[in-house]
């Protein structure tokens, strides 16, 4: 499990040990200039190299100073270019004392200040850190634009990409994209949200043995996965195993169905009931469906999946209806979840991307369109949580999960490639699947997730793919989960 903390707490828990006199700042810049070296070493040499800092006011722009103090004394040439008047005195003065060359924005301007900063082999953003109030502004936002235009630059985030809030993910203004990120003390929530995360890179943790409170957001790994995903024991049989209700599809999209029953067998259920038009019904379910009864009531499930391909057919609407208020376990995407009652219990899990949680927000009396929603994911996931009752899994590059009770989940397994038609009936069966087995809905919800993703990494293989293939890629996700145990 990775755990995430928001930039007050990690602050926080700091304080105490600053007080001891701990140089809490001394370990960040280790660990930072470390990062440093060993990019600078795979790509050729150290001695002779050249690397840009780009400093702010604050606490991160002296990690990144003293971080630079030590590059120096290994022979980097560096460059520290000052955004602000302020500046940490002390950092500083140790990053002079080493022979470090200083240029001040103020001074030298944007475009000359910029191709300086472009020819450097690698450049440190330490702008803004967890003090950062909104993005960058000014002629730092000038400069970081002029970067971002010229392009291609290897750059290393100090604690976090300038201009990201640690906290929510949220990005103001415009980011310099980062190879890597190296945070301290805590990894900050924002570095695993959407949008914060794609402009994070690859993230490594500098440990200052902090006592932390409880995360504000996990992450799933393999380990999790393993400990927590149904299988089938010696007594078990296909009812016991868990069996799902579906209610998908319709004459127009019947597609989306056979998608969500592929994804849900795939994941493991051994016996599922399926609802819906006759057309599909009578042969073109996967053989392993069985029909079910006409009603919701009439069948005996542990769960229900019900919505993809609902579209303009009252008789299945009804049904996706019924299963939401049947009490229980239900997962309602896509057509069910225009029929959300304005309260469900904590039983049921929506599954919306942007555009739908944007029109799942607005019909509840908060006006959003799906560019809020895709600003600050996690603002509205959480919001939608509260105001529905239910587990929200919000669909991206990064999925978000949030629980009526407040607890964040995050996941980003996945590949671009996953944009496809028909991904997101399949990620409905494989959590419907969870779900059946009698698995909680936020923990259901960030594993379907995690599978997911991996699943079409595995059927992209680097190129493009089909829905059906994430399907058929499953059960070997599964196999190598498993591999070596039992
Ligand atoms: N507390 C500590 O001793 C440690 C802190 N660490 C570093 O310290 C950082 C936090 O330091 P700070 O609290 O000084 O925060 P920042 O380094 O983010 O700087 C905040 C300062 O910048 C200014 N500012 C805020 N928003 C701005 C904006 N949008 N544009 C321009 N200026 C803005 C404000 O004057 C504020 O005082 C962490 O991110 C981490 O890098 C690490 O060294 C570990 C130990
Ligand atoms: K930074």
């Amino acid at each position: 499990m990775i755990s995430a903390y928001t930039g007050t707490a990690v602050q926080a828990a700091e304080k105490p040990l600053l007080e001891a006199g701990v140089d809490l700042m001394a370990r960040a810049a280790y660990g930072l200039a470390n990062a440093v070296l060993w990019r600078l070493r795979t790509s050729g040499r150290v001695y002779g190299s050249s690397v840009a800092l780009l400093i702010g006011p604050g606490n991160n722009g002296a990690d990144a100073l003293y971080a630079g103090e030590l590059l120096s004394r290994r022979g980097v040439r560096t460059t520290a270019v000052l955004g602000s008047e302020r500046v940490h005195g002390p950092a500083f003065a140790a990053f002079q004392a080493a022979g470090g060359t200083v240029v001040r924005l103020a001074e030298r301007g944007v475009r000359d200040s910029a191709s300086l900063v472009a020819q450097a082999d690698l450049v440190v953003d330490g702008l803004l850190g967890t003090g950062a109030r909104g993005g960058l502004r000014d002629a730092v936002a000038d400069l970081v634009a002029a970067l971002c235009e010229i392009g291609g630059l290897q750059v290393i985030a100090c604690d976090l990409p300038s201009g990201v809030n640690a906290d929510t993910g949220e990005v103001s203004g415009v980011v310099l994209s980062a190879i890597e990120t190296v945070t301290f003390g805590g990894i900050k929530a924002g570095l695993l949200l959407p949008p914060g995360e794609g402009f994070a890179g690859d993230i490594s943790y500098v440990d200052l043995d902090l006592s932390l409170p409880a995360a504000a957001l996990e992450r799933l790994d393999q380990d999790d996965l393993l400990r927590h995903w149904p299988r089938p024991g010696r007594s078990d049989h296909k009812y016991s195993r868990g069996v799902l209700g579906v209610v998908a599809g319709s004459t127009a999209y019947p597609g989306a169905a056979q998608l969500a029953l592929h994804g849900a067998l795939a994941a493991g259920t051994a016996m599922i009931r399926y609802l819906g038009p006759a057309t599909l019904r009578a042969g073109g379910l996967p053989p392993e469906v069985v029909p079910g009864a006409s009603t919701v009531a009439a069948n005996r499930v542990q769960a229900w999946l019900v919505g993809p391909g609902v579209s303009d057919d009252a008789e299945q609407e009804r049904r996706c209806l019924d299963a939401i208020n049947s009490g229980l376990p239900v997962l309602a995407d896509a057509g069910a979840l225009p029929l959300l009652p304005e309260r469900v219990g904590p039983q049921v899990v929506i599954t919306p991307h942007a555009g739908e949680l944007a029109a799942l927000l607005s019909r509840r009396g908060h006006p959003t369109v799906r560019a809020d929603v895709e600003r600050s994911a996690l603002e509205h996931a959480r919001l939608a949580a509260q105001l529905t009752g239910a587990t929200v899994l919000l669909k991206g590059a990064t999925i978000v999960v949030v629980s009526p009770q407040g607890e964040v989940h995050s996941q980003s397994e996945g590949t671009p490639w996953l944009a496809t038609a028909g991904s997101g009936d399949v990620l409905a069966g494989i959590l419907g699947a969870l779900l059946a087995a009698g698995v909680a809905p936020p923990l259901a919800a960030a594993m379907a997730a995690s599978v997911h993703g991996r699943a079409g990494v595995l059927a992209s293989g680097g190129g493009p793919m089909t829905a059906s293939g994430i399907a058929e890629a499953v059960p070997q996700v599964l196999r190598e989960l498993f591999e070596g145990i039992d």
